[in-house]
């Protein structure tokens, strides 16, 4: 199989890059759903655009490559030792061209092995079939949606929807609230897979198995297909919207599989995938392992939407334009709903940086500047120079132990990141005159772009996505979600949202 490593190659370019046209055409509706002149319209706007620079840039989609998992369907007598091998050496090379960011950590040690390559990672999961030829699809699903899995145990009572029972219409419960839970933060508007029964391990299996199916199709099973169908009919009921700014659409798909469990248990497991859904597969001739034909539907097919028109309908909206050092004054004045726009200095951090300037000094001073939760997909050319090649916000609700602490402590005036914050932090920016900006999850070639020059870098033994990134940066725009007053906008959404929740509490299939 002398072109296997080769075809693995391209299936992980193709899977990072070119966003494929089913999950393209379920963007496009939640376009045309979308009110106009809306923060979710203009996040659409943004995302479709990015959409379009991955694919001519040929880079990463979302800075956060995920987990490379791969699904290996192979004939009788296919070797999968050497299959393994390829795998990996195609993982590593996709590394070190920036179409994987580095995001295999020693869980201990907290060190990045550098390549992708570490125990466990990346995933590959091999069956046998009778068919000639080899399947293999790959998932590239980054943490941010990862973190808002959910596995419920039933029977439950659960926040919004009440008591939840061992029948469909509990299930339909736990799917609601799955959605409620995940609010913005795992890049909404999101796809769920959802696994029903199984163990605790294999639930989540079945539910990861769903996403491998294609946003159109209908299940097979007639009591899933319901369950599937109220779900898409209902779930944008809730309002959240786009990144969690409130509006039309927050759900693109909804695909629900089942297999039996043990009489004590039952559980209902659900996969949240952003927007940012990279799923490709390729069907290889088995003995030559050259690609005969591609699984999905590729992203070439369906253009994204120009941006223009959407923006226009935005006007009236406050613009602000900043550059560090930021004054209290000119944070005071800014309100939840302004667009701020960033020129000059930028800094980046995202886990490791908080959890470490708790304890120790900033290796620069902060003071009026700018804090980005961002873990970037950096290259280095040959004269020792560093590139952005992927830059998205990172979900900022884990720094929340830190942040408030951090921002008071250095000065800092404003953090940019995605999700939202909690109290704390919330608190915070009000006592000490700060401000949270929220840029679109997910949007990665967007903000490279933004991005002029690296200045320096520190920390580099946290490896790349957690060092601190001294940037330069143009034209950097996102949205004020927390101010300086002590509003924001994701306490709004959650509460409206779980007020919506609640009106799914009354039993629908009996
Ligand atoms: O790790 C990242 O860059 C982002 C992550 O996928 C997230 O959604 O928070
Ligand atoms: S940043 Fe958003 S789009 Fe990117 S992997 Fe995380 S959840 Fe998905």
């Amino acid at each position: 199989m002398k072109q296997f490593q080769e075809s693995m190659y391209k299936l992980i370019v193709e899977t990072s890059t070119n966003l494929p046209a089913d999950v393209r055409r379920a963007i496009q509706r939640a376009q045309e759903h979308e009110d106009e002149g809306t923060r979710a319209a203009l996040s659409l706007s943004t995302i479709s655009e990015n959409i379009t620079m991955a694919e001519c840039n040929v880079s990463p989609i979302c800075q956060d490559t995920g987990m490379p998992t791969f699904f290996v369907h192979c004939p009788v007598g296919a070797n999968q030792i050497e299959m393994k091998k390829d795998i990996i050496e195609a993982v590593r090379l996709a590394t070190k061209n920036s179409k994987l960011r580095p995001n295999s950590v020693d869980s201990l040690t907290g060190a990045n092995s550098g390549d992708n390559i570490g125990p466990g990672v990346p995933v590959i999961h091999f069956e046998q079939w009778e068919k000639d030829h080899i399947d293999v699809r790959l998932i590239l699903k980054g943490g941010g949606c990862e973190n808002k899995n959910i596995q419920y145990s039933l029977p439950a009572e659960l926040e919004g929807v009440g008591k939840a029972g061992r029948d469909l219409d509990g299930i339909r419960k736990c799917v609601m609230h799955a959605i409620y839970q995940a609010q913005g933060q795992g890049c909404s508007a999101g796809f769920i897979g959802v696994g029903i029964g199984g163990d605790r391990t294999t639930g989540y299996e079945l539910a990861k198995h769903q996403l491998l199916r294609g946003v159109d199709d209908v299940n097979a099973n007639p009591e899933l297909a319901k369950l599937e169908d109220y779900v898409m009919a209902n779930a944008n009921k809730l309002g959240i919207g786009t990144m969690g700014f409130g509006g039309q659409v927050t759900l693109l798909g909804c695909k629900a599989g089942v297999m039996d469990r043990l009489p004590a248990s039952f559980f209902v497991s659900v996969a949240y995938n952003c927007w940012a859904f990279r799923r490709q597969g390729v069907v290889l001739d088995a003995a030559t392992g050259e690609i005969k034909d591609w699984v999905y539907e590729g992203g070439s097919n369906v253009a994204m939407a120009e941006p223009g028109q959407r923006e226009n309908a935005s006007e009236g909206r406050r613009e602000f334009v900043l550059q560090a050092p930021i004054t209290e004054e000119q944070i005071r004045e800014l309100r939840v709903g302004d667009v701020v726009v960033i020129n000059g200095a930028m800094h980046t951090g995202r886990d490791a940086l908080h959890k470490y300037l708790m304890d120790h000094d900033a290796p620069i001073d902060l003071n009026g500047h700018v804090i980005y939760h961002c873990g970037p997909v950096m290259s280095k050319d040959e004269s020792g120079e560093w590139h952005v090649r992927a830059a998205g916000p990172t979900t900022s609700i884990r720094e929340e132990p830190y942040q408030g602490d951090i921002l008071k402590k250095f000065g800092l005036r404003a953090v940019i990141g995605k999700g939202g914050m909690g109290p704390k932090t919330l608190a915070a920016l009000q006592e000490h005159g700060g401000v949270y900006l929220n840029a679109i999850g997910g949007a990665a070639q967007y903000y490279a772009e933004c991005i002029k020059k690296v200045d320096s870098v520190h920390f580099m033994e946290f490896g790349v996505p957690e060092a601190m990134w001294h940037l330069q940066v143009e034209g950097f725009a996102a949205i004020v979600t927390m101010d300086s007053h002590g509003n924001s906008l994701h306490a709004e959404v959650d509460k409206s949202s779980l007020e919506k929740l609640a009106e799914f509490k009354q039993p629908v299939f009996k």
